[in-house]
């Protein structure tokens, strides 16, 4: 479905991101996880052609995603609070989005009632605008709409930072369920282990840029994730 050919991006001089190959298939739940600066943004920013690659190219569906728009037909994403139209209160906001990709009233309500519990009585019907709401809030928003069009592929970066823990709780809920009902392909960063693991099927960790790790989760993933990053406490919790 994705597919990450030979790509690599520095910024003066620095290389921050540089992958061989990356093969993410139609359906995966994929986690991204690494430390602060290890290119995890920077690799979906190339994935949605917000940036150009200094070497490489991304391919959705096989076709190069800078050469060709194809893939925004089919693809819903929140990186950060770029992605909201701050003077637009969420309701105008969401309409804004359900109309450019056809998506009727009716459906839009189903996603409301889905969305009700991840919502609580923060978003709708506030009379205030995007920018005044809260950041745990406003990512709350930036991931319904990046869901509204109905997308084949879903990619959110650190969807669960800011997220109160019942937030959090549900989202994992909703994109669980969202990837087994609709086959979603899912690129999620986080670095909440515990969350990543849970609902993704694979998980790469990178690191300064390149792929360090890439594995199929399982039930020891977990502690295999905190050995690699607190490899100190691994060492004493074995002995
Ligand atoms: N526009 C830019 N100009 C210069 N350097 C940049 C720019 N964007 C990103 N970088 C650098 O690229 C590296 C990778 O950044 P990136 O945001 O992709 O990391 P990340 O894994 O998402 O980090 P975090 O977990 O802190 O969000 C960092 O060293 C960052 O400072």
């Amino acid at each position: 479905m994705i597919h990450i050919d030979n790509l690599s991006k520095a910024y003066n001089t620095v290389k921050v991101l540089d992958i061989e190959q990356l093969e993410i298939p139609q359906g995966e739940s994929f986690g991204l996880v690494g430390n602060n600066g290890a290119g995890k943004t920077t690799l979906f920013r190339l994935i949605l052609d917000l940036i150009k690659a200094d070497k490489g190219q991304v391919l959705s569906k096989n076709i190069a995603v800078h050469a060709d728009s194809q893939w925004k037909n089919y693809t819903g994403s929140f990186l950060d609070e770029g992605f909201l139209i701050d003077f637009l209160k969420p309701e105008e906001y969401f309409k804004f989005i359900a109309d450019i990709n056809g998506v009727t009233k009716e459906e839009l309500q189903a996603f409301y009632n889905d969305f009700a519990d991840f919502f609580g009585d923060e978003i709708l019907n506030k009379n205030k605008y995007v920018r005044d709401f809260s950041k745990g809030n406003q990512k709350k928003i930036g991931i319904f709409g990046a869901i509204i069009s109905q997308p084949e592929v879903l990619i959110l970066d650190e969807p669960f930072a800011n997220l109160d823990p019942s937030s959090q709780i549900r989202l994992k809920m909703l994109l669980k369920d969202l990837h087994q009902k609709k086959n979603l392909t899912m690129l999620i960063s986080s670095h909440d282990l515990n969350h990543i693991a849970e609902v993704s099927e694979r998980i790469v960790i990178l690191e300064k840029g390149e792929v360090v790790k890439d594995l199929l989760t399982s039930d020891d993933t977990l502690g295999e994730l905190e050995g690699y990053f607190n490899p100190e406490a691994a060492v004493k919790a074995e002995s």
